[in-house]
C-alpha cells in the first residue's frame, strides 16, 4: 500500500492506494460510522461492510440531486447522527460525489471519507474534495470544496466492473497524461492489453500516478483559481455532451478530449500528429471518440455551464502532449474554432 497527501484548507486528506477493504475497520475505529452507498455496490460488498448503518441510494448520474440528499439528511436524523458522527461513502463517483456533500452540510459539515470503488472514483473522483450534485440538468451545479480525512482504493474492487465503467475509468487516466505527464501517454500505449486486463503492478502504477498528479495540482490550487482548471481538459464539451446525451461521465470527457485537442491544433498550440495521437489513445481504450450530438448543440448547452463567466469560459487546451494551458475565450471564439476544425 502506498499513501498520498492531499493538502486542502479543510485540513489534509490521506489517499491509500492498494488498501484493502478489509482493513477499512482501522481507519474508523471508535467513531460513530453511517455508511452511504448505492444499491449496485451494497449487492455486491454488503458483506465486507463494518458493522454500522447503511444508507443505500440509487445508482446512476440522474439521481444526483438535491432530492437524494434529501432524503439522506432524513435517514440521517431518523438514525440520530450528530455532528460527530462519520461520513463513509462507499462507492463509485456518484457516491462520493453526494455522500461529500450530504456530510459537508449535515449539521454544517459532519467529517467523511471514502472507499472509492470504481476505477474512475479511485483515479479522480474521490480525490481532490470537489463534493456536489447537479441542477436542473446541469453537471455539479452545487457544492462545496471539503477534503475527505481519508481514501481508500481498494484495486480488488475493480475486478466486479462492467467493462463500460472500467474504461470510463481509463478516460481521466488518459487526461492526467495529456495534461501532466507525457511519459504516462507512452505508458498508456505500452501497457493497453494489461491495464484493460487490470494486471496488478499495471494498474497499481496507473492509480498511483494519476493520484499523485491530482494531489499535486489540488494541494496547489484547491479552489480552482489557476493551476486546478487544467483538471477540466475535455470537461467543457464533456459536461455538455452529459447533460445532452446521458452518456457516462468517461465517455463523454473521452469525447471531450478528443475535440479540445482538435481545437488546440486549429489554435496553432498543437501538432496534428500530437491531437491524432490522443485520439488513437482513447479510442484504443474502447472509449468513443466521436460526439453523438452536433458540436453547435453542444456549444450552446455550454453558455450555461458554472464555469461561464458572461459570454466567456475558461477553455484548456493542450500545446504539447503532457501540458495543458488555459485561456479564457469568448464563446464566439470557440464557435469560430470549432466551425474552421471542421467539428461545428
Ligand atoms: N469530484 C470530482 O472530482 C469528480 C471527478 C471525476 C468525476 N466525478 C463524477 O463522478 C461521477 C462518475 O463516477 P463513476 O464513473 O464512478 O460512476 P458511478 O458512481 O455511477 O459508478 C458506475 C457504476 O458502477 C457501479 N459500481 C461501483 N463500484 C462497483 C464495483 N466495484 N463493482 C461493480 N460495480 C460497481 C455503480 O453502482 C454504478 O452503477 C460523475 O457524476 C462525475 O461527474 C467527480
Ligand atoms: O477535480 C477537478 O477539479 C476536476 O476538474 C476533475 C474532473 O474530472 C471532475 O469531473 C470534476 O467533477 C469536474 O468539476 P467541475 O467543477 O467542472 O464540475
Ligand atoms: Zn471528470
Amino acid at each position: 500500500m502506498k499513501k498520498l497527501l492531499v493538502r486542502g484548507a479543510s485540513g489534509s486528506s490521506q489517499i491509500m492506494v492498494g488498501e484493502s477493504i478489509a482493513n477499512l475497520k482501522r481507519y474508523i475505529e471508535a467513531r460513530r460510522t453511517v455508511i452511504i452507498t448505492d444499491s449496485t455496490v451494497e449487492g455486491l460488498y454488503r458483506d465486507q461492510f463494518p458493522d454500522c448503518p447503511v444508507i443505500a441510494i440509487g445508482v446512476g448520474e440522474k439521481i444526483k440531486t438535491l432530492e437524494t440528499v434529501t432524503t439522506i439528511f432524513s435517514r440521517l436524523v431518523d438514525l440520530e447522527a450528530d455532528r460527530s458522527t462519520f461520513i463513509l461513502g462507499l462507492g463509485g463517483g456518484i457516491v462520493c460525489d453526494i455522500a461529500g456533500f450530504a456530510a459537508s452540510t449535515y449539521m454544517r459539515g459532519a467529517r467523511f471519507g471514502f472507499v472509492a470503488t470504481t476505477l474512475l472514483a479511485q483515479v479522480d473522483a474521490s480525490v481532490g474534495g470537489k463534493n456536489g450534485v447537479n441542477f436542473g440538468g446541469y453537471k455539479n451545479m452545487v457544492g462545496v470544496f471539503n477534503q475527505p480525512d481519508f481514501v481508500i482504493c481498494d484495486l480488488g474492487l475493480l475486478k466486479s466492473l462492467p467493462v463500460r465503467e472500467l474504461l470510463c475509468g481509463f478516460a481521466e487516466i488518459i487526461k492526467h497524461g495529456a495534461i501532466a505527464d507525457p511519459s504516462m501517454l507512452d505508458f498508456l500505449e505500452n501497457h493497453r492489453d494489461a491495464a484493460l486486463d487490470l494486471d496488478a503492478a499495471i494498474i497499481r502504477h496507473l492509480v498511483y500516478r494519476s493520484v499523485e498528479i491530482k494531489a499535486g495540482v489540488v494541494t496547489r490550487d484547491e479552489r480552482e483559481q489557476g493551476e486546478r482548471r487544467k483538471l477540466n481538459f475535455g470537461h467543457t464539451f464533456g459536461h455538455a455532451l452529459e447533460k445532452l446525451t446521458g452518456i457516462p461521465h468517461g465517455e463523454a470527457v473521452g469525447i471531450g478530449m478528443v475535440l479540445a485537442a482538435r481545437l488546440s491544433v486549429e489554435k496553432g498550440l498543437l501538432g496534428r500528429n500530437d491531437a491524432r495521437r490522443l485520439e488513437r489513445i482513447v479510442h484504443s481504450y474502447g472509449l468513443p471518440v466521436r460526439p453523438p450530438v452536433a458540436v453547435s448543440a453542444m456549444l450552446a448547452a455550454m453558455r450555461k455551464d458554472k464555469k461561464r463567466e458572461g459570454d466567456r469560459i475558461h477553455f484548456v487546451f493542450l500545446d504539447r502532449p503532457g501540458h495543458a494551458c488555459v485561456e479564457d475565450l469568448a464563446f464566439e471564439e470557440l464557435s469560430r474554432l470549432a466551425k474552421s476544425a471542421g467539428i461545428a
